[in-house]
């Protein structure tokens, strides 16, 4: 092992992106998110996106990757990530608890049909579950994308992608890598749709 600490952070992301890149069963789960969230986006409903600390921005990021724009020019799609206005967080997290801030927005803003992807590295943020419990009573599709250590969502799940990694910072990679390829595949579906019409 090298003294290089950022040397050995590449090495152990590229080792664990590699093994990633060839397991078949987690390419088959993306394939299905990609499927189930162009049947959602194709029948007018919506898909919403939670969680924590650097999966809040990882949130953000598909969500604006979806309804921006990925690589291709076409109509905006319905993504929108539960993580950003401050005003429903603090407000939720104030009078109710932690565990409700996304809970909550799914009850207020989920309508059967939609999808809601979860992430969450460990699995076990209590707040990620309850609102997959929520989006579940709800009628929403539920996804989630975790970590080697990320069983306890499975329950939850309809999709669960896992990533072969326990080290949080390499499963976001794993995950955003994962989801950039899922918003392709979106972006080309939805087209691929559009043009049938
Ligand atoms: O980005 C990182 C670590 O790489 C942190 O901000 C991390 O996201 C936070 O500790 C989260 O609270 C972890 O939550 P979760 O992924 O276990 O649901
Ligand atoms: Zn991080």
């Amino acid at each position: 092992m090298s003294q290089d600490i950022i040397a050995n952070h590449l090495q152990h992301s590229l080792t664990a992106l590699e093994r990633a890149a060839r397991d078949a069963a987690l390419l088959a789960t993306a394939h299905r998110v990609a499927a189930t969230i162009v049947d959602a986006l194709r029948s007018g409903n919506r898909l919403l996106i939670i969680g924590n600390g650097g999966s809040a921005a990882d949130a953000q990021h598909i969500a604006a990757e979806i309804m921006g724009r990925y690589k291709k020019e076409r109509p905006a799609y319905a993504a929108v990530a539960l993580t950003t206005d401050t005003s429903a967080l603090t407000a939720i997290g104030n009078d109710y608890s932690f565990e409700r801030v996304f809970a909550r927005q799914v009850e207020g803003l989920g309508m059967r049909g939609d999808v809601l992807m979860a992430l969450s590295t460990s699995g076990r943020s209590r707040n990620i579950l309850a609102a997959l419990r929520m989006a579940r009573e709800r009628g929403l599709v539920t996804i989630g994308f975790t970590g080697s250590n990320g069983e306890a969502l499975r329950t939850a799940c309809d999709h669960l992608l896992v990533v072969p990694s326990d080290d949080t910072p390499v499963i976001q990679q794993i995950y955003m890598a994962y989801a950039h390829g899922i918003c392709d595949e979106i972006e080309q579906g939805m087209m691929r749709e559009a043009a049938k019409e």
